[in-house]
Protein backbone atom coordinates (compact mmCIF):
# COMPACT_ATOMS: atom_id res chain seq x y z
CA UNK A 1 0.00 0.00 0.00
CA UNK A 2 1.33 3.31 -1.22
CA UNK A 3 1.81 6.26 1.87
CA UNK A 4 -1.19 8.05 0.48
CA UNK A 5 -3.86 5.18 -0.05
CA UNK A 6 -5.93 4.83 2.89
CA UNK A 7 -6.08 1.43 5.11
CA UNK A 8 -8.87 -0.16 3.53
CA UNK A 9 -9.40 -3.21 1.03
CA UNK A 10 -10.98 -1.29 -1.76
CA UNK A 11 -12.41 2.41 -2.36
CA UNK A 12 -15.40 2.26 -4.45
CA UNK A 13 -16.01 5.79 -5.85
CA UNK A 14 -20.14 7.30 -4.96
CA UNK A 15 -21.29 10.49 -6.84
CA UNK A 16 -21.14 13.16 -4.22
CA UNK A 17 -24.54 14.18 -2.40
CA UNK A 18 -24.84 17.55 -4.69
CA UNK A 19 -24.32 15.75 -7.59
CA UNK A 20 -27.42 13.07 -6.36
CA UNK A 21 -29.45 16.08 -5.11
CA UNK A 22 -28.89 17.87 -8.44
CA UNK A 23 -29.75 14.87 -10.47
CA UNK A 24 -32.91 14.08 -8.19
CA UNK A 25 -34.14 17.72 -7.15
CA UNK A 26 -37.09 18.44 -4.28
CA UNK A 27 -39.88 20.85 -6.15
CA UNK A 28 -40.15 24.03 -5.14
CA UNK A 29 -43.69 22.59 -3.72
CA UNK A 30 -42.07 19.30 -2.10
CA UNK A 31 -39.91 22.22 -0.41
CA UNK A 32 -42.08 23.98 1.43
CA UNK A 33 -44.47 20.88 2.37
CA UNK A 34 -41.21 20.05 4.03
CA UNK A 35 -40.42 23.09 5.56
CA UNK A 36 -43.85 23.38 7.11
CA UNK A 37 -43.99 19.43 8.22
CA UNK A 38 -40.99 20.16 10.33
CA UNK A 39 -42.41 23.45 11.84
CA UNK A 40 -45.69 21.09 12.74
CA UNK A 41 -43.64 18.30 14.38
CA UNK A 42 -41.72 21.21 16.37
CA UNK A 43 -45.09 22.44 17.37
CA UNK A 44 -46.33 19.56 19.13
CA UNK A 45 -42.67 18.50 20.32
CA UNK A 46 -42.93 22.52 21.86
CA UNK A 47 -46.23 21.31 23.37
CA UNK A 48 -48.10 24.22 21.13
CA UNK A 49 -50.01 21.60 19.02
CA UNK A 50 -52.32 19.14 21.29
CA UNK A 51 -51.66 16.45 18.23
CA UNK A 52 -49.73 13.05 19.01
CA UNK A 53 -47.21 12.57 16.33
CA UNK A 54 -46.70 8.87 15.22
CA UNK A 55 -43.54 7.42 13.44
CA UNK A 56 -44.81 5.11 11.85
CA UNK A 57 -43.42 2.00 9.41
CA UNK A 58 -41.61 -0.73 8.66
CA UNK A 59 -38.36 -1.91 10.68
CA UNK A 60 -36.54 -1.51 7.69
CA UNK A 61 -36.97 -0.71 3.44
CA UNK A 62 -35.95 -3.32 1.19
CA UNK A 63 -38.42 -3.32 -1.09
CA UNK A 64 -39.29 0.23 -2.50
CA UNK A 65 -42.35 -0.91 -4.23
CA UNK A 66 -44.04 -2.30 -1.11
CA UNK A 67 -42.28 0.49 0.79
CA UNK A 68 -44.48 3.11 -1.34
CA UNK A 69 -47.61 0.98 -1.62
CA UNK A 70 -47.30 1.08 2.47
CA UNK A 71 -47.18 4.92 2.34
CA UNK A 72 -50.38 5.26 0.25
CA UNK A 73 -52.42 3.53 2.66
CA UNK A 74 -50.54 6.02 5.23
CA UNK A 75 -51.10 9.02 2.87
CA UNK A 76 -54.82 8.15 3.09
CA UNK A 77 -55.04 7.49 7.19
CA UNK A 78 -53.12 10.62 7.88
CA UNK A 79 -55.73 12.75 6.20
CA UNK A 80 -58.27 11.00 8.27
CA UNK A 81 -56.86 11.38 11.54
CA UNK A 82 -55.06 14.81 11.04
CA UNK A 83 -57.20 16.50 13.80
CA UNK A 84 -55.70 14.19 16.82
CA UNK A 85 -52.35 13.07 14.97
CA UNK A 86 -49.30 13.74 12.84
CA UNK A 87 -48.57 10.56 10.81
CA UNK A 88 -44.83 10.54 9.76
CA UNK A 89 -43.44 7.40 7.86
CA UNK A 90 -40.53 5.27 8.65
CA UNK A 91 -38.37 4.92 6.02
CA UNK A 92 -35.53 3.24 7.75
CA UNK A 93 -32.72 2.68 4.87
CA UNK A 94 -29.89 2.23 7.13
CA UNK A 95 -29.86 -0.41 9.93
CA UNK A 96 -27.63 -0.02 13.06
CA UNK A 97 -26.90 -4.56 13.61
CA UNK A 98 -25.88 -6.10 17.02
CA UNK A 99 -23.07 -7.82 15.50
CA UNK A 100 -23.91 -8.40 11.46
CA UNK A 101 -26.55 -8.81 9.31
CA UNK A 102 -27.93 -7.09 5.95
CA UNK A 103 -27.22 -3.01 7.06
CA UNK A 104 -30.43 -1.52 4.87
CA UNK A 105 -30.75 -0.19 1.65
CA UNK A 106 -28.60 2.25 0.95
CA UNK A 107 -25.69 -0.65 1.59
CA UNK A 108 -27.31 -3.18 -0.13
CA UNK A 109 -30.56 -2.84 -2.27
CA UNK A 110 -30.38 -6.01 -3.64
CA UNK A 111 -29.89 -7.71 -0.72
CA UNK A 112 -27.15 -10.27 -2.19
CA UNK A 113 -24.17 -9.04 -0.45
CA UNK A 114 -23.58 -7.35 -3.80
CA UNK A 115 -23.29 -3.76 -1.66
CA UNK A 116 -24.19 -1.33 -5.05
CA UNK A 117 -23.87 1.15 -2.44
CA UNK A 118 -24.40 3.79 -5.37
CA UNK A 119 -27.80 2.19 -6.52
CA UNK A 120 -28.67 1.94 -3.07
CA UNK A 121 -28.31 5.55 -2.59
CA UNK A 122 -30.37 6.55 -5.82
CA UNK A 123 -33.43 4.31 -4.69
CA UNK A 124 -33.47 5.88 -0.96
CA UNK A 125 -33.52 9.24 -2.36
CA UNK A 126 -36.03 8.35 -4.80
CA UNK A 127 -38.22 6.28 -2.78
CA UNK A 128 -38.07 9.41 -0.29
CA UNK A 129 -39.15 11.86 -2.65
CA UNK A 130 -42.05 9.63 -3.76
CA UNK A 131 -43.22 8.82 -0.16
CA UNK A 132 -42.49 12.73 0.39
CA UNK A 133 -44.52 13.67 -2.98
CA UNK A 134 -48.04 11.71 -1.55
CA UNK A 135 -48.03 14.76 1.24
CA UNK A 136 -46.31 11.78 4.01
CA UNK A 137 -43.66 13.00 6.17
CA UNK A 138 -40.32 11.18 6.28
CA UNK A 139 -38.17 10.20 8.97
CA UNK A 140 -35.27 7.67 9.22
CA UNK A 141 -32.55 6.33 11.66
CA UNK A 142 -29.10 8.76 10.94
CA UNK A 143 -26.24 6.26 11.20
CA UNK A 144 -23.61 7.13 8.49
CA UNK A 145 -22.91 10.88 8.61
CA UNK A 146 -22.03 10.30 4.84
CA UNK A 147 -25.63 9.12 4.24
CA UNK A 148 -27.18 11.70 6.03
CA UNK A 149 -25.74 14.38 2.93
CA UNK A 150 -27.56 12.51 0.35
CA UNK A 151 -30.89 12.49 2.30
CA UNK A 152 -31.30 15.76 4.46
CA UNK A 153 -33.09 17.36 2.23
CA UNK A 154 -36.19 14.79 2.15
CA UNK A 155 -36.40 14.13 5.94
CA UNK A 156 -38.88 15.83 8.43
CA UNK A 157 -37.66 14.13 11.53
CA UNK A 158 -34.87 11.88 12.05
CA UNK A 159 -33.91 9.26 15.44
CA UNK A 160 -30.81 9.15 16.46
CA UNK A 161 -30.43 5.11 17.90
CA UNK A 162 -29.75 3.52 20.82
CA UNK A 163 -26.21 1.97 19.62
CA UNK A 164 -25.35 5.69 18.22
CA UNK A 165 -26.79 8.55 20.91
CA UNK A 166 -23.23 8.36 22.93
CA UNK A 167 -21.63 8.96 19.70
CA UNK A 168 -19.74 12.64 19.60
CA UNK A 169 -20.04 12.24 15.96
CA UNK A 170 -23.82 12.00 15.92
CA UNK A 171 -24.31 14.84 18.27
CA UNK A 172 -22.00 17.24 15.92
CA UNK A 173 -24.21 15.69 12.72
CA UNK A 174 -27.74 16.39 14.53
CA UNK A 175 -25.88 19.95 15.73
CA UNK A 176 -26.03 20.95 11.94
CA UNK A 177 -29.71 19.60 11.13
CA UNK A 178 -32.70 22.00 11.05
CA UNK A 179 -35.55 19.67 11.57
CA UNK A 180 -36.56 17.64 15.01
CA UNK A 181 -34.54 14.96 16.09
CA UNK A 182 -35.12 12.09 18.71
CA UNK A 183 -32.23 10.67 20.86
CA UNK A 184 -32.83 7.26 21.79
CA UNK A 185 -32.54 6.29 25.35
CA UNK A 186 -28.68 3.84 25.41
CA UNK A 187 -29.07 -0.01 25.03
CA UNK A 188 -28.40 -0.08 28.74
CA UNK A 189 -31.57 1.86 29.14
CA UNK A 190 -29.75 4.87 30.29
CA UNK A 191 -31.29 8.35 29.40
CA UNK A 192 -28.83 10.38 30.94
CA UNK A 193 -26.67 9.52 27.82
CA UNK A 194 -29.73 11.06 26.05
CA UNK A 195 -30.15 13.62 28.27
CA UNK A 196 -26.09 14.53 27.18
CA UNK A 197 -26.74 14.06 23.65
CA UNK A 198 -29.77 16.24 23.49
CA UNK A 199 -27.66 19.22 25.22
CA UNK A 200 -24.56 18.36 22.77
CA UNK A 201 -26.22 18.87 19.66
CA UNK A 202 -27.97 21.84 21.17
CA UNK A 203 -24.58 23.83 20.89
CA UNK A 204 -22.81 24.83 17.46
CA UNK A 205 -19.84 22.43 17.07
CA UNK A 206 -16.90 22.33 15.07
CA UNK A 207 -16.10 19.05 13.76
CA UNK A 208 -14.58 16.87 10.40
CA UNK A 209 -17.16 16.36 8.04
CA UNK A 210 -17.51 16.41 4.17
CA UNK A 211 -19.05 19.28 1.71
CA UNK A 212 -21.49 18.61 -0.75
CA UNK A 213 -18.87 17.71 -3.20
CA UNK A 214 -17.52 15.14 -0.96
CA UNK A 215 -14.28 17.33 -0.01
CA UNK A 216 -12.80 16.80 3.40
CA UNK A 217 -13.80 19.84 5.74
CA UNK A 218 -13.64 21.58 8.69
CA UNK A 219 -17.12 22.14 9.40
CA UNK A 220 -19.11 24.32 11.66
CA UNK A 221 -22.98 23.63 12.35
CA UNK A 222 -24.94 26.30 14.31
CA UNK A 223 -26.75 23.58 17.06
CA UNK A 224 -30.16 22.64 16.96
CA UNK A 225 -32.31 23.18 19.69
CA UNK A 226 -35.40 20.71 18.23
CA UNK A 227 -34.64 17.77 19.78
CA UNK A 228 -36.38 15.03 22.29
CA UNK A 229 -36.01 11.66 24.58
CA UNK A 230 -37.02 8.60 22.66
CA UNK A 231 -38.16 5.86 25.71
CA UNK A 232 -37.34 2.19 23.56
CA UNK A 233 -36.75 0.08 26.76
CA UNK A 234 -33.48 -0.95 27.49
CA UNK A 235 -31.38 -4.80 28.87
CA UNK A 236 -33.16 -4.23 31.77
CA UNK A 237 -36.40 -4.14 30.57
CA UNK A 238 -39.15 -1.28 29.25
CA UNK A 239 -39.49 1.71 30.23
CA UNK A 240 -42.69 2.98 29.16
CA UNK A 241 -44.66 2.54 32.18
CA UNK A 242 -45.75 5.88 34.61
CA UNK A 243 -42.72 5.07 36.93
CA UNK A 244 -40.47 4.65 34.27
CA UNK A 245 -41.40 8.13 32.41
CA UNK A 246 -41.52 9.95 35.67
CA UNK A 247 -37.70 8.97 36.11
CA UNK A 248 -37.00 9.92 32.57
CA UNK A 249 -38.37 13.06 33.27
CA UNK A 250 -36.70 13.90 36.15
CA UNK A 251 -33.25 12.89 33.85
CA UNK A 252 -34.42 15.65 31.45
CA UNK A 253 -35.44 18.57 33.66
CA UNK A 254 -32.06 17.84 36.10
CA UNK A 255 -30.12 17.87 32.73
CA UNK A 256 -32.21 21.20 31.36
CA UNK A 257 -32.73 18.95 28.32
CA UNK A 258 -36.10 19.38 26.54
CA UNK A 259 -39.18 18.00 27.99
CA UNK A 260 -40.80 16.30 25.37
CA UNK A 261 -41.13 12.72 24.86
CA UNK A 262 -42.04 9.53 22.67
CA UNK A 263 -42.41 6.27 23.17
CA UNK A 264 -40.90 3.41 20.73
CA UNK A 265 -43.17 0.69 21.50
CA UNK A 266 -41.46 -1.46 19.93
CA UNK A 267 -37.38 -2.94 20.66
CA UNK A 268 -36.92 -3.96 23.81
CA UNK A 269 -40.18 -1.80 25.08
CA UNK A 270 -42.05 -4.83 23.17
CA UNK A 271 -39.55 -7.71 23.40
CA UNK A 272 -39.25 -7.11 19.93
CA UNK A 273 -42.21 -8.83 19.78
CA UNK A 274 -44.91 -7.63 18.08
CA UNK A 275 -47.88 -8.49 19.12
CA UNK A 276 -47.00 -6.84 22.48
CA UNK A 277 -46.77 -3.21 21.01
CA UNK A 278 -50.65 -2.51 21.30
CA UNK A 279 -50.05 -2.94 24.66
CA UNK A 280 -47.12 -0.40 25.02
CA UNK A 281 -49.10 2.18 23.09
CA UNK A 282 -52.33 1.93 25.40
CA UNK A 283 -50.19 2.14 28.07
CA UNK A 284 -48.77 6.04 26.86
CA UNK A 285 -51.89 7.27 25.50
CA UNK A 286 -53.92 6.50 28.87
CA UNK A 287 -50.62 7.80 30.62
CA UNK A 288 -51.17 11.25 27.86
CA UNK A 289 -55.21 11.50 28.73
CA UNK A 290 -54.51 10.97 32.68
CA UNK A 291 -52.45 14.67 31.82
CA UNK A 292 -49.00 13.58 31.46
CA UNK A 293 -48.82 16.25 27.98
CA UNK A 294 -45.21 15.95 27.51
CA UNK A 295 -45.37 12.22 25.99
CA UNK A 296 -46.70 13.64 23.08
CA UNK A 297 -45.23 11.26 20.72
CA UNK A 298 -45.01 7.44 19.50
CA UNK A 299 -43.47 5.21 17.32
CA UNK A 300 -44.50 1.79 15.92
CA UNK A 301 -42.69 -0.68 13.65
CA UNK A 302 -45.51 -1.57 11.16
CA UNK A 303 -45.38 -3.08 7.32
CA UNK A 304 -48.03 -4.42 5.38
CA UNK A 305 -48.09 -8.29 6.37
CA UNK A 306 -47.54 -8.92 10.16
CA UNK A 307 -44.06 -10.59 11.38
CA UNK A 308 -40.69 -11.04 9.52
CA UNK A 309 -38.61 -13.21 7.18
CA UNK A 310 -35.07 -14.40 6.98
CA UNK A 311 -33.74 -13.06 4.04
CA UNK A 312 -33.20 -16.19 1.35
CA UNK A 313 -32.07 -16.22 -2.88
CA UNK A 314 -35.70 -18.05 -2.57
CA UNK A 315 -37.60 -15.01 -3.06
CA UNK A 316 -39.32 -12.71 -0.29
CA UNK A 317 -43.07 -12.20 1.08
CA UNK A 318 -44.21 -9.01 -0.45
CA UNK A 319 -44.47 -6.36 2.54
CA UNK A 320 -43.32 -8.50 5.50
CA UNK A 321 -39.94 -7.12 7.07
CA UNK A 322 -36.57 -8.96 6.79
CA UNK A 323 -35.32 -7.00 10.34
CA UNK A 324 -37.43 -6.42 13.08
CA UNK A 325 -41.32 -8.18 13.44
CA UNK A 326 -43.92 -5.99 12.60
CA UNK A 327 -47.30 -5.13 12.99
CA UNK A 328 -50.02 -5.99 9.89
CA UNK A 329 -51.31 -3.03 8.16
CA UNK A 330 -55.32 -3.76 9.47
CA UNK A 331 -53.94 -3.99 12.65
CA UNK A 332 -52.19 -0.67 12.25
CA UNK A 333 -54.86 0.87 10.73
CA UNK A 334 -57.05 -0.19 13.34
CA UNK A 335 -54.93 0.63 16.40
CA UNK A 336 -54.24 4.31 14.94
CA UNK A 337 -58.16 4.67 14.30
CA UNK A 338 -58.32 3.57 18.34
CA UNK A 339 -55.85 6.12 19.33
CA UNK A 340 -57.08 9.38 17.74
CA UNK A 341 -60.90 7.88 19.10
CA UNK A 342 -59.38 7.62 22.51
CA UNK A 343 -57.27 11.24 22.35
CA UNK A 344 -60.53 13.19 21.13
CA UNK A 345 -62.24 11.56 23.97
CA UNK A 346 -59.79 11.48 26.65
CA UNK A 347 -60.71 8.06 26.98
CA UNK A 348 -58.18 6.66 29.80
CA UNK A 349 -59.89 3.03 29.93
CA UNK A 350 -57.87 2.16 26.45
CA UNK A 351 -57.65 -1.79 25.35
CA UNK A 352 -56.06 -2.18 21.78
O1 LIG B 1 -34.42 -2.26 14.60
C1 LIG B 1 -33.65 -3.09 14.25
C2 LIG B 1 -32.87 -3.87 15.18
O2 LIG B 1 -33.45 -3.92 16.43
C3 LIG B 1 -31.50 -3.31 15.32
O3 LIG B 1 -31.11 -2.82 14.10
C4 LIG B 1 -30.58 -4.41 15.81
O4 LIG B 1 -30.80 -5.55 15.10
P1 LIG B 1 -30.02 -6.91 15.33
O5 LIG B 1 -29.89 -7.14 16.81
O6 LIG B 1 -30.90 -7.92 14.66
O7 LIG B 1 -28.69 -6.79 14.67
C1 LIG C 1 -32.71 0.17 15.45
C2 LIG C 1 -33.76 0.81 15.90
O1 LIG C 1 -33.99 1.15 17.16
P1 LIG C 1 -33.01 1.12 18.42
O2 LIG C 1 -31.91 2.07 18.11
O3 LIG C 1 -33.91 1.58 19.50
O4 LIG C 1 -32.54 -0.29 18.61
C3 LIG C 1 -34.88 1.19 15.01
O5 LIG C 1 -35.73 2.01 15.41
O6 LIG C 1 -34.92 0.66 13.92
Amino acid sequence: MSADTPSALSHTSLPSSRDLKAAMPLSDALQTQIRKQRAAIAEILAGRDDRMLVVVGPCSVHDPVAALDYAQRLASLNQHLSARLLLVMRVYVEKPRTITGWKGLVYDPHLDGSHDMSEGLRQARELMIDIASLGLPVSTELLSPVVTHYLDDILSWAAIGARTTESQVHRELVSGLDFPVGFKNATSGSVQIAADAMQSAAYAHHSFGVDGHGVMSSVLTQGNPHTHLVLRGGDQGPNFDAASVASAQHCLSQSGAPAALMVDCSHANSGKDPARQPDVLAHVVSQRVRGNKALCAVMLESFIEEGKQPITANGLRYGQSVTDGCLGWAHTEQLLRQMATALAASNTELAF
